[in-house]
């Protein structure tokens, strides 16, 4: 079989919890979200983001309580949204740096990470989350810093995590074979996206979902149980 040399992780359902990102993150960020957004709204960052999220929803012309109505309806929707997940980041870094939360790492993670490095393999993620909120994410992690473990981080500005040209242009920006590349994921379809530009796949299946009998992808329980 061919060699992996690069591991992309997902976050959320992967790496860590889905509770800590749906209970922590997003409740932070949803409370938060009105106050940042009229104290920040000078912003070259913010406003381009505003911007972008009027732009998705196609609202010509919207009023700064409009759109923020707007993101606070795409959060309880849980909408992977660019845009939204900018904002959303923005937002976590003073939680984070305040010492709020700490990123939720499921028990075996930070090890298994250190040692598939070890081996030589090149991490990267790729996630919905914004590229600052995975840095952020990893930084304060509950295991630690574990961002200098990545050699790159991706999200949605690559492409929909759905959509296998995304998987082909993370090949491309790092310089490696689909083949040589495995891409771990709690979600089927992201996943099949992968597989169909060629990268080998991993599906967590975390306790106490059931690893089934004829699983679509290779599927662990944990980070432990792979060997790429
Ligand atoms: C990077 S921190 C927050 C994660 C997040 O907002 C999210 O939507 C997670 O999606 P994933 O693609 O990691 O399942
Ligand atoms: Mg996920």
């Amino acid at each position: 079989m061919t060699a992996i040399r690069a591991i992309v992780t997902d976050i959320e359902g992967t790496t860590s919890s889905i509770s800590f990102v749906k209970d922590v993150l997003f409740p932070y960020a949803r409370k938060r979200l009105p106050a940042y957004i009229e104290t920040h709204a000078d912003h070259a960052e913010v406003q381009h983001w505003l911007h972008e999220a009027a732009k998705e929803a196609g609202i010509v012309e919207a009023t700064r309580q409009e759109i923020i109505e707007l993101l606070l309806r795409w959060i309880d929707e849980d909408r992977k949204s660019t845009a939204l997940k900018a904002l959303q980041g923005m937002i976590w870094k003073d939680g984070y740096e305040a010492g709020e939360y700490r990123a939720h790492m499921y028990p075996e993670v930070a090890a298994r990470l250190h040692a598939w490095r070890g081996e030589g393999l090149h991490l990267y993620v790729y996630s919905s989350g914004s590229v600052p909120a995975q840095k952020l994410f990893f930084r304060y992690s509950e295991a630690g810093d574990l961002a200098p473990l990545f050699a790159g981080y991706f999200d949605t500005e690559t492409g929909p995590k759905r959509e296998s040209d995304s998987y082909r242009r993370i090949a491309d920006a790092i310089g490696e074979r689909p083949e040589h590349m495995l891409f771990l994921s709690d979600i089927v379809e992201e996943l099949d996206a992968a597989a169909a530009a060629g990268l080998r796949t991993g599906w967590l299946l975390r306790p106490p979902q059931a690893i089934p009998a004829k699983p679509k992808h290779p599927a662990y329980a944990d980070f432990n149980a792979i060997q790429p």
